[in-house]
């Protein structure tokens, strides 16, 4: 059996924010797919991290696609500014979305592909009657708000729940999962049908202080071909 084609989506909260734009174009370089992006609001999530302001700033560094993260109460007031910032994917927790199919198609209307996604505690059932209107599926595998937390096996029922769930809809729809994702967790999450790995600390940390640009390309290129090749494995 060939192995799956799985994408790599570096999420820059264990980026060096200083030098951000350097960091995005590494990455790129290193060989990334996606750019993750984690929006933190301190009320959806205990932590607070960035705005729009961000996003465009990303999006002038780098020409691959933007996947944005809300992970903020009332999404649906923000989701035209982050399309309109450059995002590419916009994903927003059912959680915090009491009307999750209208803020799905506003995102639409906004001009970004939208997705969708669930805390560790929450079922995937929840995600059933949305499918047919979303391109992509986050599964948490950790609670969401820090970066550089250890992953929750129980996300691996719900992602083999979610990929039977897709596949029966017969739409192209991405899932992807995040938190804790590292060589030693990601050939279970690839076998359990996750087809986009987002990873923080696993690639960012991969880099010293004081290296420079290029010793930084290098370290972030392992650590995505660590990811990417254990495919292989779970072949
Ligand atoms: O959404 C989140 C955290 O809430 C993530 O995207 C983290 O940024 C992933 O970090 P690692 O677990 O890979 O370090
Ligand atoms: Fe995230």
């Amino acid at each position: 059996m060939s192995p799956p084609h799985v994408l790599i989506a570096p999420s820059i909260l264990s980026a060096d924010f200083g030098h951000l734009a350097a960091e995005v174009q590494a990455v790129e370089s290193a060989g990334a797919d996606w750019i993750h992006v984690d929006v933190m609001d301190g009320r959806f999530v205990p932590n607070i991290t960035l705005g729009p302001v961000i996003v465009r700033a990303v999006r002038a560094a780098t020409r691959l696609p933007i996947d944005v993260h809300l992970m903020i109460v009332e999404p649906e007031r923000y989701v035209a500014e982050f399309a309109e910032a450059g995002a590419d994917r916009i994903t927003v927790h059912v959680e915090a979305s009491p009307h999750l199919h209208r803020t799905v198609q506003q995102i639409r209307a906004a001009g970004a592909l939208p997705g969708v996604t669930l805390n560790p505690h929450t079922s995937e059932e929840a995600l059933r009657h949305i499918l047919p209107d979303v391109d992509l599926v986050l599964v948490m595998s950790v609670n969401p708000g820090f970066g550089g937390q250890r992953f929750i096996p129980g996300a691996l029922d719900k992602l083999r729940a979610l990929r039977r769930m897709i596949d029966a809809t017969g739409r192209d729809i991405a899932l992807e999962v995040d938190g804790g994702i590292a060589p030693a967790t990601a050939p279970d999450v690839i076998a359990a049908g996750a087809r986009v790995l987002v990873a923080g600390s696993a690639v960012f940390g991969a880099a010293r202080p004081g290296d420079t640009h290029e010793a930084r390309v290098d370290s972030y290129a392992r650590a995505i071909r660590a990811l990417r090749s254990t495919a292989d494995g779970a072949a």
